[in-house]
């Protein structure tokens, strides 16, 4: 196997880039690139923020070099909205995924989702800024900065990485 891959992250979005360049050594060039994926620009399942990630992972995996893909979504569990995210990581010989935190949104963002408002654009209103989903993200919004977008994605490319490493050995 290349002993330094290329690792592609399926998106220009620098909370996801920089949530992977968190977890590997900085010999190892991470770079961003745009995907099309079928999915909607906002997942409204687990089922759904899942398949996207893999797709940007395909996407982005090639000859050795690995693709990471990093969704965002929402999803409903028992009537309550949460925020939810996944990862993917294709090495060219398997697709390892993980899902990261989930974490309830308020109750209202439902009627502007179900209008067809992604996300991104609820949260910029809700806090009178632009961006907020390539700064804190939503996930630091609701949890007082103690958790960042970066970092969520972080934890899940651990998960990814852990289980390559894992799997890799058998
Ligand atoms: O350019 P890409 O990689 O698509 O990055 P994105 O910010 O659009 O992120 P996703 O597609 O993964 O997320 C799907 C939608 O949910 C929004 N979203 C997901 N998590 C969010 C968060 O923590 N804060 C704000 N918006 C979020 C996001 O902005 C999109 O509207
Ligand atoms: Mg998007």
């Amino acid at each position: 196997m290349n002993p330094s891959p290329l690792i592609t992250v399926g998106s220009l979005n620098e909370t996801k880039i920089n949530a992977v360049r968190s977890v590997y050594s900085e010999a190892l060039q991470v770079i961003g690139k745009p995907v099309e994926v079928t999915i909607s620009e906002q997942p409204m399942s687990d089922q759904e923020t899942r398949q996207g990630a893999i797709e940007r992972a395909r996407a982005c995996s090639d000859e050795g070099n690995w693709g990471i893909g990093l969704e965002g979504g929402i999803m409903l569990v028992d009537g309550t909205l949460y925020l939810c995210s996944w990862g993917a990581l294709a090495d060219g010989s398997r697709v390892y995924t993980a899902s990261g935190a989930r974490l309830a949104l308020p109750e209202e963002f439902l009627i502007s989702l179900r209008e067809g408002k992604e996300l991104k654009d609820i949260m910029d209103d809700y806090t009178s800024r632009s961006g907020v989903s390539h700064q804190e993200g939503a996930v630091g919004v609701f949890t007082n900065g103690m958790i960042s977008r970066t970092s969520m994605f972080s934890h899940i490319v651990q998960l990814l990485e852990g289980q390559r490493q894992h799997f890799r050995q058998q």
